[in-house]
């Protein structure tokens, strides 16, 4: 006899049950249903598999599948009503340095949770307002001040000033984080002391920044008598590498985190409070980062390994805009988007979404919802899988400033086979990727090396502004673009397209840039002029909409 049991949308089913099977239904509904893998399991196995569950309160299995049909009528016959079981974990709710910055935006955001009764969220947060900041402000000072001086450090007054204020203000008890700012101090100590400053210390050193914040909305959570536990992610199984300031997530953490959540929300349904980006080093066991911004990476791999419905991240924006908000106060939010969209937007320096935060969502299909704290009204971004095209031309502008671009003529023969192959070779060799070469002491090493086969000439002071669009309109997009570049007197540098579908890239002079971005902006958003060339091209017009 075979059993097909299937996870979809938080449910497990199973076909060709004993009732015995039924009867771990319930509890290995929370235990299997984040794995998106399908395998057909015999009767000893998935009484085996059952067994396992019971015996260890926190496993990880496959989740087995029967055929769409099979699964259909089984899970009409017997699951018809048990569709939404009453207190699973919904969603995932990040929210960023922004959000919680002070006592009372802490305040309007556990109002914004509990405005969502269906909702049961586990909640991410960022560092309050800009701590990360002035962390790493304070560690610098720290290095070259003297250990005698430490408590003097500005940044560090501003941090406890800031922290014992919210907590007071929100009548909290001042232990919740009197421990780590003490600790705070030591470890600045410790580096005024050593007038040094690793990679290594200084991720311990930032994550007092989440620990605390995370700490205070718990805290406060409880004290109103809304149940609420607080993670450190280090501690619950975030793993990473031990790439400090720029850790990367094992695939270890999926299952590790899932088992935790599930089992302590099982166990005692109080709103999970996690710390937003930090992870555990695999081999060093040491606090790690993973890169600023890293909470939202937090945010999508707590939704993919609970295989929650939705993952959403707060903001101070009405979601997605169609450039950045700093450069030109005109632009609009975006209401949909591509997980490739929202990537390549963030790859390319759009301040608002974590780099590698779209990949979990992405493997997973979960959806993720873009917020503003301080607008929640506002509808907000919803990145998903797909979304219909037909009526998308432009998407977003992106500006990445201060780039340095290297020209690099060969000093071979002309039509020399592999140069370019020796060229890649030795960004390879030196650890290095192409388009984002970090340091000043990288890029020398790069010169350096280069040098040997080819004439390099270096030009600061570049900017790659980033198209983000439908680029089967390739040819539409570029001769609008062009057009602003000619009437605005800029010469375009260099132009790429690349593989990317959604994505065309320009380097023109810094000091032009913004204008070029405002430009571009009233030419693609709000002149309509794309769209009447689109309605004479058999397209139409350019996103958004409103
Ligand atoms: N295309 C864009 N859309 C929205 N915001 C953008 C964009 N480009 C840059 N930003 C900036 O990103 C900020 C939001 O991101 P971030 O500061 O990381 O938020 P949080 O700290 O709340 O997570 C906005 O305040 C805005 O200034
Ligand atoms: N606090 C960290 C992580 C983070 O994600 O912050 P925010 O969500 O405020 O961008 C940083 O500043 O980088």
């Amino acid at each position: 006899m075979s059993i097909a049991l299937h996870s979809c949308n938080s449910r497990i089913l199973c076909g060709g049950c004993s009732n015995e099977f039924n009867k771990n239904l319930q509890f290995s509904r929370f235990q299997l249903n984040f794995r998106n893998r399908h395998q057909f399991v015999d009767f000893t196995s998935c009484r085996r598999l059952f067994a396992a569950v019971d015996r260890r309160k926190s496993p990880f299995f496959t989740i087995c599948s029967a055929k769409d049909a099979d699964v259909a009528a089984f899970e009409e016959a017997n699951f018809s009503s048990e569709k939404n079981v009453d207190g699973e974990l919904t969603c995932v709710m990040k929210f960023g340095g922004s959000s919680v910055a002070s006592a009372e935006r802490m305040t309007e955001v556990v109002h914004l949770i509990l405005s969502f009764p269906e909702e049961r969220p586990i909640v991410v947060l960022s560092a309050m307002g800009k701590t990360t900041n002035n962390l790493l402000r304070a560690a610098e000072k720290a290095v070259s001040c003297g250990h005698s001086s430490v408590s003097e450090i500005e940044e560090l007054a501003f941090i406890k000033e800031l922290h014992l204020r919210t907590v007071k203000e929100l009548g909290i008890d001042n232990s919740v984080i009197s421990g780590h700012l003490e600790e705070l101090e030591l470890l600045l100590n410790g580096i005024a002391r050593l007038k040094e400053l690793t990679l290594r210390t200084q991720d311990k050193l930032v994550s007092f920044g989440e620990c605390m914040s995370t700490r205070i909305f718990a805290a406060y959570l409880n004290k109103i008598g809304t149940k609420a536990r607080q993670y450190d992610a280090f501690d619950i199984g975030f793993v990473t590498t031990d790439d400090f300031t720029n850790a990367e997530i094992l695939e270890a953490t999926y299952p590790a985190v899932a088992s935790k959540l599930y089992s302590d929300w099982t166990n005692d349904h109080a709103i999970p409070i996690v710390t937003g980006f930090l992870g555990k080093g695999c081999k060093s066991g040491d606090i790690t980062t993973l890169g600023r911004g890293g909470s939202d990476l937090t945010a999508t791999t707590i939704g993919r390994a609970l295989g929650l419905k939705e993952i959403q991240v707060w903001k101070d924006v009405d979601g997605v805009l169609t450039c950045d908000p700093t450069i030109h106060p005109g632009a609009k939010p975006v209401p949909y988007l591509t997980f490739e969209e929202a990537t390549e937007l963030a790859y390319f320096g759009a301040q608002v979404l974590h780099p590698l935060s779209m990949r979990p969502a992405m493997d997973a299909s979960i959806p993720v919802r873009v917020k503003n704290s301080y607008n929640p009204k506002a509808p907000g971004t919803l990145i998903a899988r797909n979304r219909d095209m037909t009526k998308a031309l432009l998407t977003s502008i992106v500006l990445k400033q201060n780039i340095t671009m290297l020209d690099i003529v060969s000093t071979r023969m002309l039509g020399q086979f592999g140069f370019l192959a020796k060229v890649f070779s030795i960004f390879e060799d030196l650890g290095i990727s192409v388009d984002v070469v970090a340091t000043s002491e990288e890029l020398d090493r790069v010169i350096e090396e280069l040098g040997k086969i080819a004439v390099v000439k270096l030009l600061p002071h570049r900017s790659i502004i980033s198209l983000i669009g439908n680029i089967q309109y390739s040819s539409l997009i570029l001769e609008k673009a062009f057009s602003v570049f000619r009437r605005t007197n800029v010469n375009v540098q260099m132009i790429s397209q690349g593989a990317s579908k959604v994505n065309m890239s320009l380097i023109v002079n810094d000091g032009e840039a913004e204008q070029c971005v405002k430009a571009l902006h009233y030419a693609f958003f709000e002149s309509g002029e794309v769209s009447d060339a689109a309605l004479n091209n058999g397209i139409v017009e350019s996103v958004p909409a409103n």
